[in-house]
């Protein structure tokens, strides 16, 4: 009898964002799942009890698109300082890309040798991406086995350096690998710039000596973006391969992909925070610390992209926190076009999407936290245990303060790395608590509780068995 009413944990008195609508409820936690979604549980026992008075509880962020760079390019950022930031922005879970790591996760045994550094160092939750890259078809099928169900390809040079890096996909290999990751049923996430168009843009601005970042934005304009989507679609229409649309940077592909999507495609769409908080004018008064590819872009695009919001056109908004060294960034012997292309904005996105789009543009709060979690849980076939509250999923869940405006200063940065275009600016809201799966890991006033609290998402028990996985290494 005692069970029925006893909990772990119960988070009172907030306005819970359910998924559609807000509702001032208590949340009753045992063994880290939401258990009750009640009115009032204050006369319930409990282990503990967190007052959300005046805040706001979400699900925590599912953030399907970060570069951590393990292994060996740890000291970009790795999993531990990228995932502090994540918590401390109320991310609960993550999805790590397949590169810059070195080896790139394009084989289970490279996949083997991440989930081994992740392991016991991520204060959230996670689950990783694959590689679709030439000369590794072969590799999809045991590493869908071994437990990933999205695989990234590059339509335009993802940069880098050396043999074994991430390279960007051919038509064939990309088409070839569609089919098969149908076959499986996984599906494909495209960085779509054209490789033709941007590669003969930026040899013209170099051979022209303009290496600066008006050069730069210019060099990747909106219509390489749109060939490249428009690419990709006609091929999801080939093979049946479901694709997801990483960090799109113009309302115009938005609505291509949305066209898609109503003629029956298995599409989904993904922006950033940076592609809906600044323009091209930040990033020539910012320096590279907001360069990225695609390139941010006008304030019509930005507000193209708010509209595209509020009509529903999207489905996802995940940081692409792609940090590298300070160093990669602010060098005076270097060009624009030498700094590392990738913003850093983990730590940012719940703050900056909910203070302008629910603050600032009045957008409900339900309609951005299914962008922030509900979407990327999806996608990743996460949910409802990940991106939802609702009775039987994760306790994972982000508490934010919209009466705690702050600046966000260097030193509240967790990143290995402490660059953001975001250094500086005046938050609207805060997140004061993260919790995963019950277990509170961050706090505004505390600090990280919790570092490595944070457990694979992955079934790597499957590979082991056939030997792929650890072991293997
Ligand atoms: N190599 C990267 O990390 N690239 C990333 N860089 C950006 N977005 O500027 C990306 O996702 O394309
Ligand atoms: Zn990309
Ligand atoms: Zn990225």
């Amino acid at each position: 009898m005692r069970m029925a009413s006893y909990y772990d944990c119960i988070v009172m008195n907030g306005f819970v964002v359910l998924p559609s609508e807000v509702k001032k409820l208590d949340i009753g936690i045992r063994d880290g799942r939401i258990v009750a979604l009640e009115q009032s549980l204050a006369d319930a026992e409990a282990g503990s009890r967190i007052d959300a008075e005046r805040q706001y509880v979400l699900p925590g962020m599912v953030d399907i698109h970060v570069h951590f760079n393990e292994p060996n390019l740890g000291h970009w950022e790795g999993f531990s300082s990228g995932s502090a930031a994540l918590a401390a922005g109320g991310a609960t879970c993550y999805a790590d890309m397949p590169l810059n790591g070195n080896p790139p996760t394009v084989t289970t045994e490279a996949l083997a040798l991440k989930a081994d550094q992740a392991e016991g160092n991520s204060a959230v939750d996670y689950t990783f991406w694959g590689g679709l890259v030439p000369g590794k078809l072969d590799e999809l099928a045991p590493m869908f086995e071994a437990g990933i169900v999205g695989f990234k390809a590059f339509m335009s040079n993802p940069g880098g350096e050396g043999e074994g890096r991430f390279r960007e996909v051919d038509d064939w290999t990309l088409y070839e690998g569609m089919k098969k990751i149908a076959a499986l049923g996984g599906f494909v996430a495209l960085h779509a710039e054209s490789d033709a168009i941007t590669s003969q843009l930026a040899g013209a601005a170099l051979a022209a000596g303009r290496y600066d970042a008006d050069a730069f934005a210019a060099s990747r304009p909106i219509i390489a973006e749109l060939e490249a989507v428009n690419k990709a679609l006609l091929f999801a229409e080939q093979t049946g391969c479901q694709v997801h649309f990483v960090h799109i940077s113009s309302y115009d592909a938005v609505e291509l992909i949305d066209r898609a999507k109503r003629r029956g495609l298995p599409v989904t769409v993904e922006t950033c925070p940076h592609y809906l908080l600044l323009t091209m004018a930040d990033m020539t008064a910012l320096g590279a610390v907001a360069k990225c590819a695609p390139p941010l872009r006008s304030e019509e695009q930005r507000e193209g992209l708010w509209r595209m919001i509020g009509e529903g056109k999207l489905d996802v908004i995940a940081s692409d926190h792609s940090p590298c060294p300070t160093s990669m960034k602010v060098d005076a012997s270097k060009t624009f076009f030498e700094a590392w292309g990738g913003i850093s904005g983990a730590q940012s996105s719940m703050e900056l999407v909910l203070g302008e789009g629910w603050i600032k543009r009045g957008l409900p709060l339900p309609l951005l936290s299914s962008l922030l979690s509900a979407g990327p849980a999806q996608r990743f076939g996460l949910y409802p245990r990940k991106g939802a509250i609702a009775v039987g999923s994760d306790a994972d869940l982000a508490i934010v303060d919209p009466n705690a405006a702050y600046e966000l200063l260097e030193e509240k940065l967790f990143y290995r790395h402490k660059h953001s275009p975001y250094v500086g600016k005046e938050m609207a809201c805060r997140v004061v608590a993260t919790l995963v799966r019950g277990t509170v890991v961050y706090t505004a006033d505390g600090g990280l509780a919790q570092p490595t609290s944070g457990k694979s998402l992955l079934p790597l028990e499957a590979g082991s068995e056939k030997g792929m996985m650890k072991g293997s290494v």
